[in-house]
């Protein structure tokens, strides 16, 4: 981090805003997990009014660039509001997760800037309410204000969003190295939500509760193998979106002994495993053969202040 001395006159600052995997099978709406790798980096500069957005990297040119319409503008513009901030801001975001990709692209920019933001004008505001302004962005990306991905994005580890309205989240530090596999295409959020059924049958709804609580159990038992074995048992999401992924169904069986868990990142196309040590290059080979990228990463910490100027 660059030491300048700054006080009242700091101009800018840069973070680093990763990527994030949410639902993990059965935790729909509910888990996220913070990852290392890939990740947005964000700068919010003074300036005299108004907001402006400069968007580069990974399909930029997809991405609005009018604050109420990108994730960061939306953030920003109601983070200015209730703190009351005159002077402008320009946010300058960098794309390293790919939008569309189900690795949490739209709310890295959203969480990135809260905290930008809120390290900018010394806001110090807690976690939880930086996750609350992050998650007002999800609604112009997915539809829906869910909190899942910005969760993890701005606590790092493992999160649960146990309730909005208030906003309520836990938190558990993990170690985990997963593999990340990004099959070429692009997978709108709001419209793998739309496919999804509005109820559920009970029988359902216990599979779910049960695998999620045992999901939970095992991270405080640092038992990776029972975590993995439950994230691949969702009877809800997963199996109505996997139809969306070319070979996610030929790929997951290929792979169910060499693997502790597999499922589908957030809304897919990613698809996140945690894999058993001994095999991570063979199944790493085996997702870069079908699906072209991968990445083999870790559980993350969460934003990070790169740059203070
Ligand atoms: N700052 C941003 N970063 C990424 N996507 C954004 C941003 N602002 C708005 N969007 C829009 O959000 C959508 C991507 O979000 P979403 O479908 O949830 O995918 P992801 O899983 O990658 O977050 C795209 O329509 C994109 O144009
Ligand atoms: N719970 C949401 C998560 C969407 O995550 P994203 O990374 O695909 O934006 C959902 O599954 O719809």
């Amino acid at each position: 981090m660059n030491k300048k001395l700054y006080g009242d006159k700091m101009r800018k600052v840069t973070v680093r805003s990763p990527a994030t995997s949410a639902n993990l099978g059965p935790g729909f709406d509910v888990f996220g997990l913070c990852l290392e790798e890939p990740y947005d980096i964000i700068s919010v500069e003074k300036i005299e009014d108004g907001i402006k957005i400069e968007v580069d990297g990974e399909k930029s040119g997809e991405i609005p660039t009018e604050p109420d319409k990108n994730t960061a503008g939306v953030v920003a513009k109601a983070m200015m509001k209730d703190f009351n901030i005159k002077e402008g801001i320009k946010i300058h975001i960098t794309k390293g997760i790919k939008p569309g990709s189900g690795l949490g692209s739209s709310s890295a920019s959203s969480a990135g800037v809260a905290v930008a933001i809120s390290e900018l004008f010394n806001l110090k505001p807690s976690k939880l309410k930086l996750v609350e302004y992050a998650a007002l962005g999800e609604g112009v990306a997915a539809g829906s204000p869910h909190a899942d991905n910005v969760a993890p994005a701005i606590f790092g580890g493992f999160t649960m969003v146990t309730n909005y309205n208030p906003l309520e989240i836990l938190h558990v530090p993990v170690e985990m190295e997963v593999l990340i596999a990004l099959p070429d295409i692009q997978i709108s959020t709001k419209e793998a939500r739309e496919i999804l059924p509005k109820k559920i049958e009970m029988g359902e709804m216990i599979n779910n509760v049960g695998k999620a609580c045992g999901m939970v159990y095992s991270l405080f038992k640092n038992d990776i193998e029972l975590f993995g074995k439950y994230m691949m048992m969702d009877k809800v999401v997963e199996p109505r979106r996997a139809k969306l992924i070319p070979k996610y169904e030929e790929v997951k069986e290929k792979v169910k002994d060499k693997v502790y868990g597999i499922t589908i990142s957030g809304a897919g196309p990613a698809i996140i495993a945690i894999p058993k040590k001994e095999y991570i290059l063979e199944v790493k080979e085996l997702f870069e053969d079908v699906w072209g990228r991968v990445y083999l990463t870790k559980v993350g910490g969460g934003v990070s202040v790169l740059e203070k100027l």
